[in-house]
Order: structure tokens, then sequence, then C-alpha cells
């Protein structure tokens, strides 16, 4: 099993996240909160509420877990690869991909992933989530004082489960999408690259950002479910599971909620995509 292959994800994840997570913060508020009049008056009242550090909450337990989830699905992805295709990272390169492979194999990877993802996900969207300022003597403290407190604290309040509230709509969100986003990586790759060529770098930025794009444009419909489960049973429970959530968000206001942080989600995702690929193949020549 190539070892390499996960040490690369995981250090390329990290890189990526950093370079996302403003945006993905100002997402998810969108998504979860019906207080904004959209991205611009979400930015300008995130910055004057609670400082440029209201972009960042919620960060430092990602950068820690993306070792487990990002080396999880690129250490899948390329394992799986190995037991359909019978090919190694290197022999890929020399021939064509086999698509059905790769979508099968980003698939079980997306699969997997979801399910490692899923409590440290929810414990990122509830910080996210969190709008009041630092906490100073005078103003009451946040719900939750950090990553390790929010997960002691759902396990009080919630049980167990509660850590993994929205696990089906990520495992529903993640399963197609990153088939999809493998195919588009490998397959924009394979027709910039010349024959008989190395993958060169301005490949894999372009490749690893509309690899982004696209992924995420077929993930936000279940991204905002999602992230609406996943901030149900903070203070009352709405909904009654996926398809409630679902008929009632889509009753109350359109259909046009599932598109929700579409803008944004394209938007970050070519360059922490690009990043995150770039990263990703070049560590792995270095490692290998
Ligand atoms: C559509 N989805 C769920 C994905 N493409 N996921 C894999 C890329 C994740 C990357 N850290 C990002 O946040 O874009």
């Amino acid at each position: 099993m190539p070892v390499e292959e996960f040490v690369a994800g995981w250090i390329s994840g990290a890189a990526g996240l950093i370079l996302g997570h403003p945006l993905d913060t100002v997402k998810v508020r969108l998504q979860t909160q019906n207080v904004y009049r959209g991205i611009v008056d979400c930015v300008i009242k995130t910055y004057q509420r609670e400082s440029v550090l209201g972009f960042f909450k919620g960060m430092s337990f990602p950068i820690c877990s993306v070792a487990v989830v990002n080396s999880v699905l690129f250490g899948t992805y390329s394992n799986s690869l190995l037991l359909l295709s019978s090919t190694s990272h290197q022999d890929r390169k020399a021939q064509p991909p086999n698509y059905g492979h790769i979508f099968v194999a980003g698939s079980i990877a997306g699969f997997v992933q979801a399910y490692c993802l899923a409590p440290f996900d929810l414990i990122k969207v509830r910080l996210q989530n969190q709008t009041e300022p630092r906490a100073r003597p005078g103003v009451a403290p946040s719900h939750y004082r950090g990553p390790l407190h929010c997960a002691r604290t759902i396990l009080r309040e919630e049980g167990p489960r509660g850590l993994f509230r929205g696990a089906w709509a990520l495992v529903l969100r993640d399963t197609p999408s990153l088939g999809l986003y493998f195919l588009t990586y490998e397959g924009l790759s394979w027709w910039l690259t010349s024959d008989g060529k190395e993958r060169g770098s301005a490949t894999m930025l372009v490749a690893g950002g509309f690899a982004g794009i696209i992924s995420w444009v077929v993930a936000t419909p279940l991204d905002v479910v999602k992230a609406r489960m996943q901030m149900d049973g903070l203070k009352q429970q709405e909904y009654r599971g996926l398809l409630d959530c679902m008929v009632s968000s889509a009753r109350q206001e359109g259909p046009g909620v599932f598109f929700r942080g579409l803008t944004l989600n394209s938007a970050r995702a070519f360059p922490v995509n690009a990043v995150t690929f770039f990263s990703y193949e070049h560590l792995l020549r270095f490692l290998s």
C-alpha cells in the first residue's frame, strides 16, 4: 500500500484548507442563517462584529483533522484505483486512464472519507456559526469555547449520535461528487498533457481548479442540506430527517435555497483545489 499517497494527501489538504477557510465561513453562515442579505452583507457584518478573526473561526480543528481526512481521501482513491486497474500512480501516467475505474475509485474514496469527516465537519460548522465577538469581561461567552469544548458539549447535550448529525447528507454529497472530482482532474490532466510528457505544474493547477469547481457545483444542494442538519438540534430539533429538511427548506424558501453558497463554493473551489492537487502531485514525486 503506497504510504506516500496518504502523506501527500494530508499536506496538500492542509494547504488548500488555509487558503479557503474564510470563504467557507461566509458560505456556511449564508446557508444556515437567514439574517444576511448576501455575500457582501455577511462579510461586512462578520468583520464589524468579530474582526478578521471571525473568518477563521473553526479552522484549528480542521487543520489537525485534515491529516486524517485528506490522507484517507487520497489514500483510498489511489489504493482503490490500484485494485481496480492494477496500475500504480507511476504506470497510470504512461497509459490512457480508464474513466469508469477513476469514477468508481473516487466515489469509494468519497464514501469512506465522508464518515471520517462527519464529526470534524460538524464541529467546524457549529464553531463557524457562532457570531459572538471574542469573549471579554462583561460579554456573554459563546456556547462553545473551542473545538474540544464543542465536542464535549455535543456529547453531553445531544449524545454520541449528535456528533454524526448530517452524516448521511455528507455521504450523499461526497460519494458522487468525489467520483466526479477525480474524473475531472484525471481527464483534464490527460487532455492537457502531450503524449509521453510529464504532467506539468500549470496542468495540475488548471485541472485541480476545474475539478474543484465542477464537483462543488454538483455538491452544493446537498451541502446546504448537510449544513442545516448539522445546525439542527443546537436549540431545538426542527427536522425529522434528511428528506424533511429538503422538503421544508424548499417549501419555506423556494427551490433556490439549494443553490445558496454556490458562488462562494465555486470561487473558493478553484484556488483551494488547484493548490491541493499541485502540492499533492509534487509531494508524491518528492516522496516516491
Ligand atoms: C465537492 N467536494 C466535496 C469536494 N470536491 N471535496 C474534495 C475537495 C475538498 C477540498 N478540501 C475543498 O474544500 O474544496
